[in-house]
């Protein structure tokens, strides 16, 4: 079945960003490089504190390394409370959007003024258990919304279904804004859940095990859009 992305209506381009968690943290350098080569549109980076979420994983100082090893944009999700504190030096680091949760709190409108006062995009994610009606009041300083499609800490879990309403909901949101805001999701994406993400309204898709966890990664990537018949991203 072909059809558009973004939901009823709307042609768009379906993005690929697969998740460094997911990969050879012994071989990161040539991860990065490889996922590239095989076509990807961003590089998807998790940052977990072991307190906002029961992970950790890595700070900016692994963004800042990877950073000259590609041209590919790098869309960091910060999975951190508090968040203020480090948005200077993720956008030193080389970010190009900055994803921070609207649970992280507590005052999300202004830490999205400061990442873009730094000049990135500024992402609001949501964790599965939060509304779409959340983020309404942020609506006007978001440039993308993130929607967690599995509880946010760990790689390889199963996608929650019940995120497709909400997703639905964040696009016509969205789009009443009058701004193309890219909606991503992350969690448990495959050639499957991501056809069915896109259909409701996503339009970039953060794959960390159905890319890094294949042989082949241009074509995992070429699979997960695929369904939507769409060609690559900018
Ligand atoms: O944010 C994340 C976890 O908090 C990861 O990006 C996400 O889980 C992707 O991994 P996978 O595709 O393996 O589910």
């Amino acid at each position: 079945m072909s059809f558009s992305a973004g939901g009823p209506g709307r042609a768009r381009t379906v993005r690929v960003a697969p998740s460094l968690l997911a990969a050879d943290f012994a071989r990161v350098g040539a991860e990065v490089a490889a996922v590239e080569q095989a076509g990807a549109d961003w590089l998807h980076l998790d940052v977990m504190d072991g307190h906002f979420v029961p992970n950790l994983s890595f700070g900016p100082q692994l963004i800042a390394a990877c950073r000259p090893l590609t041209g590919l944009p790098f869309d960091v999700h910060l999975m951190i409370a508090p968040v203020d504190p480090f948005i200077a030096a993720f956008a030193e680091a080389g970010a190009q959007h900055i994803h921070i949760h609207i649970e992280a709190g507590p005052h999300a409108h202004r830490s999205l003024q400061t990442i873009k006062a730094h000049g990135v995009k500024a992402g609001i994610a949501l964790n599965p258990a939060t509304p779409a009606d959340a983020v309404a009041e942020v609506m006007d300083v978001a440039d993308l919304i993130l929607v967690m499609t599995v509880n946010p800490g760990f790689g390889g879990q199963r996608f929650i279904t019940s995120q497709l309403n909400k997703i639905e909901r964040l696009r016509r949101m969205a789009d009443a804004t009058g701004r193309d805001i890219p909606i991503l999701v992350d969690g448990g994406i495959d050639a499957t859940t991501g056809a069915d993400c896109v259909r409701a309204g996503a339009d970039t898709l953060v794959a960390g095990t159905s890319v890094f966890g294949k042989q082949d990664y241009r074509a995992a990537i070429d699979a997960l859009r695929a369904p939507a018949g769409i060609a690559a991203g900018g």
